[in-house]
């Protein structure tokens, strides 16, 4: 399996609308999304752009606040009241390969491949098998698809 770029780093908080004035306020960033639900992963979602090359964004800070008391966030949040970064996402070119190479490590893996908030095949991996961090893994998004979202 080959890494790709760092697609988001996902911060946790009790309060996406209050996140959405920290990054704008105090940091200077520039929302152009709008928050939405997910529910099947049962989190609002809202993604903050850092800059890239020209006509294109960075890696993406995406806020996820629980969405009900079932959300996977619930335990987090109750151990970080005031949130915190929570996992990182990585892309890769293909995510059977990818699965399968983590499997055959003999890495827990989260859940079955699900469709993530950019539209494209997503896994998790236990942070006790990845030196302490939640790490996501994601297809790259193919054509233009990967800027706008
Ligand atoms: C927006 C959609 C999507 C996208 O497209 O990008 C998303 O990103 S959704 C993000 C939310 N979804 C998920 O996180 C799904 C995968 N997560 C899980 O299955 C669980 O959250 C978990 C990782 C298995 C943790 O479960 P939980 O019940 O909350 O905690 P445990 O008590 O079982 O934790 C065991 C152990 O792991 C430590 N831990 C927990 N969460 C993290 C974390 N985010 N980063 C690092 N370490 C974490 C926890 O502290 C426990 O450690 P000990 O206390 O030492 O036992
Ligand atoms: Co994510």
């Amino acid at each position: 399996m080959k890494l790709g770029r760092l697609n988001h780093i996902g911060v946790a908080t009790p309060s996406i609308e209050e996140s959405i004035r920290y990054y704008r306020d105090v940091m200077g960033a520039t929302i152009t999304h709008e928050p939405f639900d997910l529910e099947e992963q049962g989190v609002k979602v809202c993604f903050v752009d850092t800059p890239g090359e020209e006509g294109t964004h960075g890696t993406q800070i995406e806020l996820i606040e629980p969405l009900g008391p079932n959300s996977t966030l619930t335990g987090f949040l109750a151990k970080n009241p005031a949130g915190g970064q929570h996992h990182l996402c990585y892309e890769v070119d293909d995510i059977e390969e990818a699965r399968s190479w983590f499997e055959g490590l003999g890495k827990r893996i989260l859940g079955p491949t699900r469709i993530g908030a950019h539209g494209t095949p997503i896994f998790f991996l236990h942070p006790k098998d990845m030196m302490g961090q939640l790490t996501e893994i994601m297809e790259t998004p193919k054509g233009d698809a990967h800027w706008s979202n």
